[in-house]
């Protein structure tokens, strides 16, 4: 299974639903990684922070599927934020994956009491020029944050990654993106370890259309036009996570998911949350 994509308004295209690779480290990390580009992922999210680039990357070196094939997605950390900061990160980043270009950079978080995403900003748009970074996003950043990035630079992101699950739905933010065209990527998806799963809304119409309570919230996504990285450590997982893209929901069966909503599950705020 291979899922269709969508364009970039760079010219570059993004798979509907990519592997989130949070977690997933050491040999058990690479045969993960390898045995889902073998079962058809195609993007690949992870960051330097997650310490397993070079994971990611042992899978990439070792896989018979064309790199132009695949799209590799890492992020600058906090503590790198700055113009020449930025490209001596990137450098890192591109050293540990082994890789000529790497096809989605982004800014992890804004952590705007540092103020510095707009240099780092800047940096990116020279990488990007270089043709090291094919793709140019950011991730976790507000309405605001964006629009600071397009009126001090005159280029805004393609991608904002951001916390969105049926908890969490960022139905203005989405709004936001369409209007400008940056493309949406959900993290933690399947909502990470809290009930959403177990949710009777989700489970009932998971059962009437004879998928998993996962697929069914993986499903919802794509018909919002959002795209999910899921994560798993399991094979069999991992394989349905993908296999979403032979139903449909009706527009009330979005909405009765969408209803699910109550905020973000982690408190991570954009406007306060400080990584390194
Ligand atoms: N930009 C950012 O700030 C952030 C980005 N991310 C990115 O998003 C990715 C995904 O988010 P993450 O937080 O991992 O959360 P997810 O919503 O992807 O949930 C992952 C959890 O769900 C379990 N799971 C996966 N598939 C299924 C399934 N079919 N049925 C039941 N349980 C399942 C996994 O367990 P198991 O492995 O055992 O299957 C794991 O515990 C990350 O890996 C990372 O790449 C995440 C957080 C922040
Ligand atoms: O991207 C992730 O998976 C995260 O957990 C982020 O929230 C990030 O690594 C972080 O904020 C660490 O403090």
């Amino acid at each position: 299974m291979i899922a269709p994509e969508y364009a970039l308004r760079d010219g570059n295209r993004i798979p509907a639903l990519g592997l989130g690779t949070y977690g997933l480290n050491d040999e058990a990390g690479v045969d993960a990684v390898l045995a889902a580009i073998d079962d058809g992922y195609r993007l690949l999210d992870t960051a330097y922070n997650y310490g397993n680039e070079q994971v990611i990357g042992d899978a990439v070196a070792r896989t018979d599927v064309d790199r132009s094939d695949l799209i590799i997605t890492t992020k600058l950390p906090g503590r790198h934020h700055g113009y020449d900061e930025t490209l001596q990160s990137f450098e890192e980043s591109r050293r540990r994956l082994g890789v000529e270009w790497i096809d989605l950079y982004l800014i992890h978080w804004p952590n705007p009491s540092v103020d510095k995403y707009v240099e780092s900003w800047r940096a990116m748009i020279s990488l990007r020029e270089k043709g090291l970074a094919r793709s140019i996003g950011v991730s976790n950043f507000t309405e605001q944050m964006l629009t600071r990035l397009g009126d001090e630079t005159g280029l805004l992101p393609v991608v904002n990654q951001v916390e969105l699950h049926p908890y969490f739905p960022q139905g203005e933010l989405r709004a936001f993106h369409d209007e400008h065209g940056i493309r949406t990527e959900s993290w933690s998806p399947l909502g990470k370890r809290s009930a959403l799963l177990e949710e009777p809304v989700i489970t009932e119409l998971a059962a009437r259309h004879g998928v998993t309570p996962a697929q069914l919230v993986l499903r919802w996504h794509v018909e919002l036009e959002t795209i999910p990285i899921p994560k798993s450590a399991d094979a069999v997982r991992r394989r349905s996570n993908l296999d979403v893209f032979g139903f449909e929901l009706a527009p009330e069966e979005v909405e009765a998911i969408s209803a699910l909503e109550r905020g973000r599950l982690w408190g991570a705020d954009p406007n306060t949350h400080e990584e390194m």
